[in-house]
């Protein structure tokens, strides 16, 4: 069946300022550039710039910010019809990066009063979710109420219309209270999600462990609802596992590593967009570190998105080696 959306993203549209001085701490970086940001606003921009029809679910500051990410991703071409705006002065979350060197990143949220984590059960629009044909879950937009709720509706509405529920952990420990919080939450949703994606350290966090094994994992999650599981391990590589027993594994591409963060999002834009067009879990696998590969060796993450080509170039030139 037909739809208006490929995808819609729920959770975070925030704004990162990375750092413009490479190899310094943070404390000695004077300036700083500016960039859409946010986790599922980064999947949904690199979406879109791959050519899937996108939507977004998520609440911005009435203010400079708020208008910039609006007007960014609407330009990328994501459908931002439902990025509610904030009525109650509530601000953008802020990602400050610093660049100590191409193996050594950190990450500096400021996430108080953020209005992302503002947005209400009564703001998700089913007629919307309706014209998707999946739903990308953030894991943050679970962290706080009301934000909590609103995300739990969606996936409950989701579920009720046949919408695939892809759940990307995108663990980040700010604004979360406990451990014990942050797998219950996880876990609700992953056993109600087609897809998880996550990296080895989230999934860890979903099941309050430490060095976690991926069959013990993929063994509790396919008891329930998920049929495709993604577990990435860095420059390592990634590991995909469907219900009915296989297991492929993607290896990354070398590149020239400028940061390390931005590989997450551009790794679940590009798997998605492979998924989407038909290619395959093995293909989906290339895309996504193919894509990731390109996005780490630029200074942002929204902005740094590839296109198909440039990924499909990637891949031939490294894989015929
Ligand atoms: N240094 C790197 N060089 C090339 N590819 C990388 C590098 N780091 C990560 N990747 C690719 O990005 C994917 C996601 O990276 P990972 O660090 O596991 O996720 P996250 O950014 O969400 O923590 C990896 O599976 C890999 O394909
Ligand atoms: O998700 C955020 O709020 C910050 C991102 O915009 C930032 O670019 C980033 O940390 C991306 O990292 P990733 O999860 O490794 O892709």
């Amino acid at each position: 069946m037909q739809k208006k959306y490929d995808v819609i993203a729920l959770g975070r549209a925030c704004v990162d300022l990375n750092a413009v001085e490479y190899n310094r701490p943070m404390e000695e970086t004077m300036t700083f550039s500016k960039y859409v940001g946010g986790s599922p606003a980064n999947i949904a921009i690199g979406s879109a710039k791959l050519g899937l029809k996108v939507g977004f679910i998520g609440k911005i500051p009435d203010d400079q910010h708020g208008r910039f990410i609006e007007h960014y991703m609407a330009k990328a071409g994501v459908d931002t019809s439902n990025m509610i705006v904030d009525q109650e002065g509530h601000k953008t979350g802020l990602a400050f990066t610093e660049i100590l060197s191409p193996e050594e990143c950190s990450i500096l949220m400021y996430r108080e009063q953020v209005a992302d984590l503002y947005l209400r059960p009564d703001e998700i629009d089913e007629d919307y979710l309706k014209e998707s044909h999946s739903l990308v879950i953030s894991g943050t937009a679970l962290a706080q109420s009301p934000s909590r709720e609103a995300t739990l509706k969606a996936v409950t509405l989701a579920r009720k219309n046949g919408i695939k529920i892809v759940f990307e952990l995108d663990y980040r420990p700010y604004t979360w209270q406990t451990k014990d919080e942050t797998a219950i939450y996880y876990s609700l949703v992953a056993q109600q999600s087609d897809i998880v994606i996550g990296t080895r350290d989230e999934y860890d966090m979903m099941e309050n462990s430490e060095n976690g094994a991926n069959d013990v994992t993929i063994a509790q999650l396919f008891k329930h609802q998920p049929e495709l599981i993604v577990i990435k391990h860095g420059v390592e590589g990634s590991y995909a596992y469907t219900k009915e027993g296989d297991t492929y594994r993607g290896k990354a591409y070398k590149t020239k590593v400028l940061k390390t963060f931005g590989a997450g999002d551009s790794y679940a834009a590009a798997f998605l967009y492979a998924l989407n067009s038909g290619k395959g879990i093995e293909t989906a696998l290339k895309y996504g570190s193919a894509s990731a590969a390109i996005v780490v060796s630029k200074h942002s993450s929204s902005e740094a998105m590839p296109t198909a080509l440039e990924i499909e170039a990637l891949i031939a030139e490294q894989d015929q080696n």
